[in-house]
Order: structure tokens, then sequence, then C-alpha cells
């Protein structure tokens, strides 16, 4: 078992093991259980007689739960079933179910106590960590949301068992971009056979992916700075999830996105990094893209929440490991586009 501290703003713990799910502890009288509805039976009865809720909510999978439509039921769930001020929501399941109840958390009596179970391993690195919560509007991902910190997070390893292995890979790719950004000892571990459910490097993997993310954090909660170096490769994927209505997953289109953010760094000066980037859409062999233009994707490349008034920013890389945040001429990035979809539709 390993154990991570986050600091800062909030303080709380990541524990990584097997056979956690039968040992959470939420000391609060009254606690919601959100789940997908697609979840595994057994984990949600699992946690249940772990944490005792008085009311489980199942919401629809994957980032059909991150609507203001469902997050609107979701409330009213809460306020009939008198979850008061003090009691506590569980978010249990992937990324997108626990993005959601994150954000219900914070918005419900203008806060209650908030509790992350992820199933998934992009749960597990990434988003069950570190306070990002939201739901999607059909103009893009995540524009409404606030950051909402858990008081703890168990990321139990045995639950990774039951996942497809299509969703092990896609979830893979945060892990990647830890590796890209802050730790390279990553990049070989995850794309290793090794690396996959039950397997020897998983939990240290795991642990070590996620004490990157920690790490920026504690240092920068609400995204002053450091933490924007987190959206590595998100400039794009945001915009081919929502442009493909989410047919390309959040996992599949970081793939897709860090290699064409590789590219813009190197057509900026920075060191050629796009062998790493190509190895692991290799090793991840994600969705086909269907026929997609630069003129497609701007518009949404256009909302991400790193743009300020002098228009996009993306994260880029002078080499592994120095990340940095800057502006790409236009033409550049109607070349790289065409560089990039010529690339990765001949993977
Ligand atoms: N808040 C953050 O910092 C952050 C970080 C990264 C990604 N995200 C968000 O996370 C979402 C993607 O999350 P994801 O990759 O976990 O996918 P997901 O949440 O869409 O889950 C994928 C599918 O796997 C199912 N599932 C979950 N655990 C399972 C298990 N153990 N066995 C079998 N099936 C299981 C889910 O119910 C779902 O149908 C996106 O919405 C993305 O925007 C948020
Ligand atoms: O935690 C962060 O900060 C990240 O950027 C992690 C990303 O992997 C994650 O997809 C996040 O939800 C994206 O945030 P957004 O602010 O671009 O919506
Ligand atoms: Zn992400």
């Amino acid at each position: 078992m390993r154990q991570i501290e986050v600091g800062g703003g909030a303080s709380y713990r990541v524990t990584v093991g097997a056979g956690l799910l039968g040992q959470l502890h939420v000391p609060h009288r009254h606690v919601a259980l959100i789940h997908p509805e697609d979840l595994p039976p057994a984990f949600v009865a699992q946690v249940q007689a772990s944490v005792q809720p008085v009311v489980t909510i199942p919401v629809p999978a994957r980032d059909d739960c991150k609507t203001l439509t469902v997050l609107a039921g979701v409330l009213s769930t809460l306020a009939a079933a008198n979850i008061p001020r003090d009691g506590a929501v569980v978010g249990l399941g992937g990324g997108a179910a626990t993005d959601l109840a994150g954000f219900a958390a914070a918005s419900y009596l203008r806060g209650v106590a908030f509790y992350t179970v992820p199933t998934t391993l992009l749960g597990m690195v990434d988003a069950a960590v570190g306070g990002k919560t939201g739901v999607n509007l059909p103009e893009g991902k995540n524009l409404v949301g606030a950051f909402w910190p858990p008081q703890a997070v168990w990321c139990d390893t045995d639950t990774l068992a039951t996942l497809p292995s299509a969703v092990f890979r896609e979830g893979a790719a945060e892990a990647y971009k830890h590796g890209l950004i802050a730790d390279p000892s990553l990049l070989g571990r995850v794309t290793s056979p090794d690396f996959h459910a039950g397997g020897p490097t998983l939990e240290g993997t795991v642990a070590d992916a996620i004490a990157v993310k920690a790490g920026v954090v504690t240092r920068d909660l609400t995204e002053k700075g450091e933490r924007a170096f987190l959206n590595f490769g998100h400039t794009l994927a945001h915009a081919l999830e929502a442009v493909t209505h989410h047919a390309i997953s959040h996992g599949e289109a970081v793939g897709y996105g860090m290699h064409y953010a590789a590219r813009l760094s190197r057509a900026l000066g920075g060191a050629d990094l796009t062998e790493h980037t190509l190895t692991f859409l290799r090793w991840q062999r994600p969705a086909p893209l269907p026929p997609l233009t630069y003129d497609d994707a701007a518009p949404y490349m256009a909302r991400d929440k790193k743009a300020d008034a002098d228009g996009v920013r993306f994260v880029l890389l002078r080499d592994l490991a120095q990340p940095y945040l800057g502006r790409v001429p236009e033409p550049v990035l109607r070349a790289e586009f065409e560089g990039w979809q010529a690339e990765v539709r001949g993977l």
C-alpha cells in the first residue's frame, strides 16, 4: 500500500492499494453515494456496506453524466434526501462520475464534504486528485465547475481488474503526461508489458503518477501558474472530445493531443519529443479519428480555459520535464494540424 499526502490550502491523503473498497472511512452521519450506472454492482455494494449511505444515486455512464441536466437531478435528490451541511458526497467510479459528484458537493448547500473512490486508471492517477470538478456544455468540455478538493481519496487497485483494457489504456495517457511534464521515469514504465491490472508494477507506477499531480496541486491548487502544465495536450484533446460528441474519449483525446503539442513544441524550437508521443499512441491504439479539419477544432480550442485576453495559450515542452506556457502563431497551428493528422492516421 502507498500513501501520498496532498497539501496546500486543502490537506488530504491519497491511499493506493488492494482491497480498500471495504475499508473506507467517511465520518459523516448523512452520506450520499454517486456512481455510474454501469459500474460493477459488487463495487457499489462494497462501498454501501462501508459508508452506509442514506441515498445512492446512479448516474449515466461516461461523459453523459457531465451535464447540467444530470447535475440538477443529483442536486434535487440530495435535497429530497435531506443531506445536511455536515453530510458528505462520495464519488465512486471513473473521472466523469467523480467530476460530477465533486461539483454537486461543491454547489449543494454552497458546499459539503467530498470523498473520491476512483475505479479507473485515469481516475486514480488524475481525476480523483486535485479538486477540479465540473460538467460540460455543448460549447465545450468542463466549462462549468469549481475547485473543490476531496477530504480523502482511496484507489483500490483491485477494481481495475474489471476495467476493459481499452479503458485502462485510455487512462494511461494521463500517467504518460505526468512522465512528459515532470517524471520521465514514468514513460517506459507506463508502456511496459508489466503495466496492467494485477501486474507487478501497477501500484508503484500509479502511486508515482499520482505523486506528480499531488506535488503540483499542493503548490498551485487554483491554477494561478504551474498547475496549467497538467493541461499538456488538452487544448486539442478537449476540442476533439467536443467535436466528436465524445466518440473519442478523454484519455484517447489526450493521447492525440499530446502528439500535437509535441509537434508544436518542436516547431517553436524545443527538443523533438514526438517519438515519445508516437510511441505512446502506438501502445494506446485509440479509436480512429473521424474526418476533421483545423477549422472544426479551432472554435473549441479558442474556448480553452488557458486562453486569456490575448488569445489561446498552449502547454509546450522545451525538453522532457521542462514545460512552459506559450502562444503559437496561427500558421504554425494550421501547418502542424495537417502534419499531425497525417501522422496519427498512419499509425
Ligand atoms: N478532474 C480532473 O482533474 C480530471 C482529470 C482527468 C480527466 N477528467 C475527466 O474524467 C473523465 C474521463 O474519466 P475516465 O477515463 O475515468 O472514464 P469514465 O469516467 O468515462 O469511465 C469509463 C467507463 O468505465 C466504467 N468503469 C469505471 N470503473 C470501472 C471498473 N473498475 N470496471 C468496469 N467499468 C468501469 C465507467 O462507468 C464508464 O462507463 C472525463 O470527463 C475527463 O474530462 C477529470
Ligand atoms: O488537474 C488539472 O489541472 C488538469 O488539467 C488535469 C487534466 O488531465 C484534466 O483533464 C482536467 O479536468 C482538465 O482541466 P480543464 O481546466 O482544462 O478543464
Ligand atoms: Zn485530462
